[in-house]
């Protein structure tokens, strides 16, 4: 019998995945079988490599996938970090609630980096951090400074961990994304997929290793839709509301016009943001009547 050996796929370059265990980067196929099946193994996912008697490695099985991201296409990506700018685009915390609720939805945690700083004033940047602060209670850590992004990246990237970066166009997503490359080239020179370069014949998503785990070299969520949230489920994808609706008087409580409801409470109290309930508001109404506008990357 010839070993097994566990790993995660770190790319795929024409029909070969390569997979990164213990035993350093292994290039396989894939079995027919997951083509049958339509499971076409994904950068990300836990698989199980086979050589055959011929000593051609398979990938022989693919565990349950945690999340699985579109466009381009990625597997267990445990957490998101969402670039979103200080200015050009804008900062705007309609559009975060919206991706906010959209990783929550799918899963995913999200840490925040504001980019861009650098061509905002001192004063606007308090404005911007004051909004972040009370996200930060929220439980969204935050950052806007590059280097303790990094310091915090090298030392939280649990191992294994997939991270993906995402965020509106034109934020700085392939700026940090490069910069952040340029650092790990610097500092462990001797970590290299050496089987990939050059060879790169499709521009596909893969992973370079990070702290103890990985970051995709590409951005995700090139698009965020929110029109498949349930309209029962989206009340739990905002936290804080979720964290007071347990003292709501009805379960099945909307927070709207129900009685004794322990988030309306909260929200006099201002232990609710007025802009996170009515961005609760606001895309519930969007779901309830089909009109959810797309926000591409
Ligand atoms: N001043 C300043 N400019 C920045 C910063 N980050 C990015 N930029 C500029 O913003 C523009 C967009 O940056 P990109 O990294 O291409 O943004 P992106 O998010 O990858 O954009 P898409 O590819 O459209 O999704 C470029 O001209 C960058 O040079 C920053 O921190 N400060
Ligand atoms: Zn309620």
């Amino acid at each position: 019998m010839l070993e097994k050996i566990a790993g995660i796929v770190v790319s795929v370059i024409s029909g070969y995945y390569d997979i990164k265990t213990d035993k350093g980067i292994i290039r396989s196929r894939a079995r027919g079988i997951f083509r049958n099946l339509k499971q076409k193994p994904l950068v990300g996912d836990r698989v199980v490599v086979q050589p055959d008697d011929k000593g051609i490695n398979y990938l022989v099985a693919v565990a349950d996938r945690t999340c699985e991201l579109q466009r381009p296409a990625l597997a267990n990506a445990e957490y998101v970090l969402l670039v979103m700018s200080a200015t050009q685009p804008d900062f705007s915390v309609d559009l975060l609630d919206r991706y906010l609720v959209f990783f929550a939805w799918k899963k995913v945690k999200v840490v925040i980096f504001l980019s861009k700083t650098d061509l905002i004033s001192s004063d606007e940047l308090l404005k911007i951090k004051s909004k972040l602060n009370e996200y930060q209670k929220i439980g969204y850590q935050y950052f806007v400074d590059y280097q303790d992004l990094e310091q915090y990246l090298q030392n939280n990237i649990d191992s294994d961990e997939i991270w993906v970066l995402a965020g509106q166009s034109g934020v700085g997503k392939s700026t940090l994304l490069n910069r952040l490359k340029k650092d790990i080239s610097q500092k462990t020179a001797e970590i290299s997929f050496a089987l990939n370069r050059g060879k790169h014949t499709t521009r596909q998503i893969s992973l370079f290793e990070y702290g103890k785990g990985y970051i995709a070299d590409t951005p995700g969520f090139s698009s965020i839709d929110l029109s498949n949230i349930k309209l029962d489920e989206l009340k739990d994808l905002f936290y804080e509301i979720k964290h007071f609706s347990k003292e709501c008087k009805f379960r099945q409580c909307q927070h709207i016009n129900e009685p004794k409801c322990a988030v309306k409470v909260a929200l006099n109290n201002h232990d609710i943001l007025d802009s996170r309930y009515n961005s609760y508001i606001k895309i519930r109404e969007e779901i309830a009547l089909g009109r959810i506008p797309e926000y591409r990357k």
